[in-house]
């Protein structure tokens, strides 16, 4: 394997920096003016010379040298969860962004922008603050002309809905409602018509959407240099999977999570309530399962989550359905929850893409509720299933304090890059600070869950499920069903044994850069796996050290076999089963307590 990249650009856009940024002066003639930026009480003008220093206490400027770390933790292996290695064998380890925020010197005289706004793919909560804050900022440096786009791309085309002029005025109050108040859109005219109109002196295009919406930009863009046009792009990521590499999150997400993480709860109150209760709910999520994982984790209610990233059975003794009749038996209640894009090597797909090219899938919600149906059906087993699909619920509502936050420095920054010159940008979060950021990077492919990450070991550990795969290796020593009887190990196949060795204290833990990818070799290597696997044998031998396989079969079995009582609150007997809490008999037993 050749030796993988580490890209480390201290301070310098040279080179094929992957964040370095496309400037308008690059290819325009547009020297630099003082900004007109100014927050209340800013004085701004008397407060900074060429160089952007600014003389008295007031600082309301970013240096355009400020960068903010792709990547803050130090990677102390090659192996440690969330390095993220790409196929090339290149980390961001090192990389830094441009950090966002209002310029001391700016690239466009206000009273001569005409700036445009769309919003494209589908909804998300918090659209409406970013248009409004976008409107607002770019007032705040004295642009006169605003346009909103009508329904995406199409806006460009579609003499029923000509764009729109914004003001303050016009949007002070839109961000208290879900929606978009410019309208969304899939599909596009072709990008040539979309350019013909942008040669309306348009100088600034802030693109409002997804992965496609960003493809889009970027197009537009290119289309744009060619034509010699002076005028930026500027995107800003919405799209409620948060499927978009690098960024901490998209906005609208937290909003997402909160409201899913409300059907899942009802799904487990009729689920409680009833005999044999199952509660299935369908999220979001075409092909990244992040709102799925969060809402899980934010619930902790949910017996099994299944997600587009990684794959189950179904059928067999090691499926999903079998282990459903596992928890009710136990248990008395069993809650599921399924991103719309899991499973979908196991039914029929409709087939086709959508308006945007995006594919469009089978129905996994009502698959997995008839599978469900048919399965407890067939056994005679007796369930009352209900299926909740919350979908346009979720992304149609307003968004939460936090996203409203969010989107608003969102809103401004947008409007700071594209008056600092940059071009081809989008604006996130990234370790929590503001960055702009060369769209090609951050659209190179959609960020997925990874399921050796360490979120999903942790969504996994607070559901308890096994993974629905035929085991690799003998699982008793990880606490699964042993390999002749069921399920394996939660948490991601074979990395739930250590692939690196224990720490050697006298050591320097420190790791070269470009030793990764070499040691990335060691992590392939299976032998550590299996040795580790055996070697661990002793582990979960009573209830209390089974703490994170708590719902594992071998746990509980220990509980009752080895005749000891149980002290553990995560003790999966602690969960729904009034009959199997009546079996602790220990005064010290917090589950004795607690009912
Ligand atoms: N690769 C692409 N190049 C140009 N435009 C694209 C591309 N992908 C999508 N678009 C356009 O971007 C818009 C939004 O795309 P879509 O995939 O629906 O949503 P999202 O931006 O949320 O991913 C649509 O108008 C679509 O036609
Ligand atoms: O029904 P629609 O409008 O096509 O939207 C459904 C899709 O929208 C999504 O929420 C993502 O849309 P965006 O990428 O446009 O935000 C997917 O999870 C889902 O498949």
């Amino acid at each position: 394997m050749s030796a993988g990249k580490a890209r480390s650009f201290a301070f310098s856009d040279e080179g094929d920096d992957p964040f370095a940024l496309e400037h308008i002066s690059e290819h325009h003639d547009c020297p630099p003016i003082e900004s007109t930026y100014r927050n209340s009480g800013g004085n701004a003008s008397c407060t900074s010379n060429k160089s952007g220093d600014q003389n008295d206490m007031r600082r309301i400027y970013v240096h355009d040298d400020d960068r903010v770390l792709i990547k803050v933790v130090h990677f102390g292996h090659p192996t440690s969860v969330g390095i993220e290695i790409d196929d090339k064998g290149e980390t961001y380890v090192g990389c830094r962004a441009r950090r966002a925020g209002p310029r001391a010197w700016i690239y466009f005289q206000p009273e001569t922008v005409r700036a445009a706004i769309v919003t494209c793919g589908g909804l998300c909560p918090g659209l409406n603050d970013v248009i409004r804050q976008t409107v607002f900022s770019l007032e705040v440096y004295g642009v006169k002309e605003i346009l909103g786009l009508q329904y995406g791309f199409r806006g460009f085309a579609d003499k029923k809905y000509p764009p729109i002029m914004l003001s303050r005025k016009i949007v002070q109050r839109i961000n208290m409602v879900g929606g978009s108040f410019l309208g969304v859109s899939r599909g596009c005219p072709p990008l040539d018509d979309i350019v013909d109109k942008l040669e309306w002196k348009i100088s600034m295009f802030f693109v409002i959407g997804g992965n496609g919406s960003h493809a889009g930009a970027s197009a537009i863009y290119e289309k744009c240099q060619a034509r010699k046009l002076k005028m930026v792009v500027v995107g800003i990521p919405k799209t409620i999977d948060n499927d978009i590499q690098i960024l901490d999150k998209t906005f609208g997400f937290d909003t997402a999570v909160e409201e899913a993480q409300r059907a899942i709860n009802a799904a487990y109150i009729e689920a409680s309530s009833a005999y044999n209760g199952v509660g299935i709910v369908k999220l979001m999520g075409r092909q990244s399962g992040y709102i799925t994982m969060y809402a899980t984790i934010a619930s902790g209610q949910v017996d099994i989550v299944l997600i587009p990233e990684v794959p189950f059975l179904l059928d067999t003794q090691y499926g999903v359905l079998e282990y459903m009749k596992k928890r009710l038996e136990q248990f008395g209640i069993c809650v599921v929850v399924i991103a719309e894009g899991a499973g979908q090597d196991l039914l029929e797909g409709v087939g086709g893409t959508d308006a945007s090219g995006n594919p469009i899938l089978g129905d996994v919600g009502k698959w997995f509720y008839g599978k469900v149906k048919a399965y407890f059906a067939s056994i005679k087993f007796a369930v009352d299933v209900k299926y909740i699909d919350p979908t346009y619920m979720i992304r149609a509502r307003a968004c939460n304090s936090s996203d409203h936050i969010f989107c608003s420095i969102l809103g401004q920054n947008a409007v700071h890059g594209a008056f600092a010159g940059y071009t081809n940008v989008t604006v996130g979060v990234v370790n929590t600070h503001y960055c702009f950021l060369p769209i090609p990077e951050v659209i190179r492919k959609p960020r997925m869950v990874d399921p050796n990450s360490n979120m999903y070991h942790r969504c996994v550990t607070s559901t308890g499920q096994p993974e629905f795969q035929i085991p690799t290796c003998t699982t008793e020593a990880a606490g699964g069903k042993s390999s002749s009887g069921g399920w394996s190990a939660a948490g991601g196949s074979k990395a739930v044994v250590a692939p690196h060795g224990p720490p050697e204290r006298k050591k320097s833990l420190s790791l070269k850069l470009d030793m990764v990818a070499s040691s990335k070799l060691d992590m392939v290597a299976s032998s550590g796996d299996v040795k580790s696997c055996e070697s661990s044998s002793s582990v979960n031998n009573s209830c209390k050290s089974s703490e994170n396989n708590k719902s594992s079969d071998r746990s509980i079995t220990s509980c009752q076999s080895d005749g000891q009582q149980m002290h553990d609150a995560n003790c999966p007997m602690a969960q729904h089963n009034i009959a199997a809490r009546s079996k602790c008999h220990d005064p010290m037993c917090p589950v004795t307590h607690k009912y």
